[in-house]
C-alpha cells in the first residue's frame, strides 16, 4: 500500500475534514481518522498550508522524526509523492552521525588520530551498534517507568562481556570472549573503555546512564583488587555475569562523602563484623545484592563487602533524575558479615577507595562528555530545522556564538580526555595514582562545569521546548538538571578543581621565580 505513488495534485485534493492527506518528506499521509485524535489538536491539520499539502517543514519544526517511527503513526502512511525522493532518514544501528560535532573527530571521515586504530573502530561499531539495538530501546522505556534495567538486557551485556570491559582492562577480562571477539583480552586498552562510556551515554537518559550498573564499575575494583581469593572467586563471577549487583556504600546523611564523618560501625565478634548504620544517595543500591561499604572500626576506617539479607533494607530515594538508577538509602541493622568479606586492611579503607578514584572520575568525565555531544547535536539539528521570522534559527547570530560555545567545550575536553586516556594506557598503576589524580581532577572539574553551561545554552536555544518532557527537547530537559550531577559525583567540581592545583603545587619546582 505505501508503494503507491500520487501527483501533488491527487494529494491536494484531500484537504478537507473526513478527507485528510499531507505530504512529509515525500511520505503522502492519510489522516482522515487520525485527525481527531491528533495530540495537536485537529484545527492545525486543517489550515491551508498543511492539508493536502507537503507540510515537512511544518512537521519539523514541531515534532521529532521519532514520531513518524512509531507503527501507530508509521502506518498512517499511504504511498509517495511521484518524481520525489525521502531525503529525511532515522538513524541505522552502528551508523555514525554526519552532522559537523556530533562524533568525535577519530570517528568523522577524512579526520586522524594518533590514540585509535581500525581495531578500536570495528569494536566502536560493534559496540553503538550493540546499544542502539539492545540497550536503547529499553533504556526509553525506563526512563518513563522508573523501572531498574530489564534482566534480559543485562544476560545480553553480560555475554558480550560489557559488564567485565566496563570496569576496564585488566586480569579480570583473561579468557573471556569480549563483544564477539572483536578485541581480544590482552588488547583491550582504555581507548575501548572509553568508546563503551562514550556510547552509553548516547541514549540522553541519565538515570538509566547510572542504571546500567554504575554501582558495579565503582564498588567491584575493591573487590577485585582487596578481596581474598574466596571472596573474589565467588563475587566477581557473580556480578560480571550480571546475576547478581553491588553498589559502592560510603556516603551517609550525616557525612556526605567526609568519610571521616560517617557513622556507620563494624564491631568484632568473633569471625563476624557487626555492621550497624545507615547509607544515602546509593547508586544501585536499590536492588543491589552487595554493597561495598565504608564502616568506622575501631582502627578507623574499612572497606567491608556486605551481603543483602534480612537485616539490610532500602528505600528509594526520589532524586530529580529517573528512578531507574535506583538510588537508595540503605539500613545496615546489626548485620552479621563474615570477617573474610573484609577489603584490604582493618583500618587501611582510606587507600582501597582512593586507589578507585581516578578510574571512576575518568568514567564520570568520559560519560558526562558523551551526553554533552549528543546536546551539541540536537542543538545543531534544531537550529536547522526551526524557522523563525521565515529563517532557520541559525541565521540569528546570538545562536551561532552560543553554538560556537557548546562546539568549543566539547571539542575541548574530548582533547584533553583523549590525552589522558593515553597517559593512563602507558603509565603504571603506580605512576598513575602519582601523575594523574591533579590533571584528572582539573578535567573532571573543566567538564562538568561546561556541562552547566551546555544545559543553560541548550536550554536558551530550545526555549519552552527544553522544558517538556517528551517531544521536541526532551533530550534538553533530561540534560538539563541532571547535568549538574557530575559536578558532584566521584568528587565535587569545586574539590577536583583545588585537588589539582594543590598536586601541581606539590611539583613546583624550589628554583622557580619569575
Ligand atoms: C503523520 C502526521 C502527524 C503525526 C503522526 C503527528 C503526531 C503528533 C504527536 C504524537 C504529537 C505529540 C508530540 C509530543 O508531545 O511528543 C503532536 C503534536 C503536535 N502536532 Fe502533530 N502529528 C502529525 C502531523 C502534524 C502536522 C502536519 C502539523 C502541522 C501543523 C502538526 C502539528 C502539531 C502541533 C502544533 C503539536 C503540538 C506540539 C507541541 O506541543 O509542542 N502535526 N503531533
Amino acid at each position: 500500500m505505501a508503494s503507491k505513488q500520487y501527483t501533488e495534485e491527487e494529494v491536494a485534493k484531500h484537504n478537507k475534514e473526513g478527507d485528510l492527506w499531507v505530504v512529509i518528506d515525500a511520505k503522502v499521509y492519510n489522516l482522515s481518522k487520525f485527525a481527531a485524535m491528533h495530540p495537536g489538536g485537529s484545527n492545525v491539520l486543517f489550515a491551508e498550508s498543511v492539508a493536502g499539502q507537503d507540510a515537512t517543514q511544518a512537521f519539523f519544526g514541531l515534532h521529532r522524526l521519532e514520531v513518524l517511527q512509531r507503527p501507530q503513526y508509521a502506518r498512517l502512511q499511504i504511498g509517495t509523492v511521484a518524481g520525489q525522493e525521502s531525503v529525511i532518514k532515522a538513524p541505522v544501528p552502528g551508523e555514525i552521525s554526519r552532522v559537523p560535532y556530533a562524533e568525535a573527530t577519530w570517528l568523522v571521515p577524512g579526520f586522524q588520530s594518533p590514540y585509535y586504530t581500525d581495531r578500536h573502530r570495528k569494536f566502536q561499531t560493534a559496540v553503538r551498534k550493540f546499544f542502539m539495538e539492545v540497550v536503547e530501546p529499553e533504556a526509553i522505556r525506563c526512563e518513563e517507568n522508573g523501572k531498574r534495567i530489564p534482566q534480559e538486557v543485562v544476560d545480553k551485556m553480560s555475554e558480550v562481556n560489557l559488564i567485565a570491559m566496563r570496569l576496564g582492562p585488566g586480569k579480570h577480562l583473561e579468557g573471556r570472549t569480549l563483544m564477539n571477539g572483536t578485541v581480544e583480552p590482552k588488547e583491550f586498552c582504555y581507548f575501548h573503555e572509553l568508546i563503551i562510556n562514550t556510547e552509553l551515554a548516547r541514549f540522553g537518559g541519565r538515570g538509566f546512564v547510572d542504571g546500567l550498573l554504575a554501582g558495579a564499575v565503582i564498588g567491584l575494583p575493591p573487590v577485585l583488587n582487596y578481596g581474598s581469593p574466596e571472596l573474589k572467586a565467588r563475587v566477581i563471577p557473580e556480578v560480571l555475569s550480571g546475576k547478581k549487583f553491588l553498589a559502592l556504600a560510603i556516603s551517609e546523611a550525616f557525612a556526605g562523602s567526609d568519610v571521616g564523618g560517617i557513622q556507620t560501625t563494624a564491631v568484632r565478634d568473633g569471625d563476624f563484623w557487626i555492621v550497624t548504620g545507615t547509607k544515602k544517595w546509593i547508586t544501585n543500591g536499590g536492588f543491589a545484592h552487595y554493597f561495598t561499604t565504608g564502616c568506622k572500626t575501631e582502627t578507623g576506617f574499612t572497606v567491608i563487602l556486605i551481603e543483602r539479607d534480612d537485616s539490610v533494607s532500602t528505600k528509594a530515594i526520589k532524586t530529580s533524575y529517573s528512578a531507574t538508577a535506583g538510588t537508595a538509602y540503605v539500613t545496615f541493622d546489626k548485620v552479621r558479615v563474615p570477617v573474610g568479606n573484609t577489603l584490604g586492611k582493618v583500618g587501611n579503607g582510606m587507600s582501597v577507595i582512593l586507589s578507585n578514584f581516578n578510574h571512576e572520575r575518568w568514567m564520570v568525565t568520559a560519560t558526562a562528555l558523551s551526553a554533552q555531544r549528543v546536546v551539541v547535536e540536537e542543538c545543531m539539528k534544531w537550529a536547522s530545522q526551526r524557522m523563525v521570522f521565515g529563517k532557520p534559527l541559525t541565521s540569528q547570530a546570538v545562536i551561532r556564538a552560543k553554538l560556537a560555545a557548546m562546539i568549543s567545550r566539547v571539542e575541548a575536553g574530548q582533547n584533553w580526555l583523549e590525552n589522558i586516556t593515553h597517559q593512563m594506557n602507558n603509565m603504571s598503576y603506580a605512576e598513575m595514582s602519582s601523575r594523574l589524580a591533579g590533571p584528572i581532577g582539573l578535567l573532571k572539574q573543566y567538564v562538568s562545569r561546561s556541562g552547566q553551561e551546555i544545559a543553560n545554552d541548550s536550554t536558551q536555544i530550545f526555549g519552552g521546548r527544553a522544558l517538556t518532557v517528551t517531544g521536541m527537547g526532551k533530550v534538553i530537559e533530561n540534560f538539563q538538571p541532571t547535568s549538574a550531577f557530575d559536578a558532584i559525583l566521584a568528587g565535587a567540581e569545586d574539590v577536583m578543581a583545588d585537588l589539582g592545583v594543590r598536586q601541581a603545587m606539590k611539583k613546583m619546582p624550589s628554583g622557580a621565580r619569575l
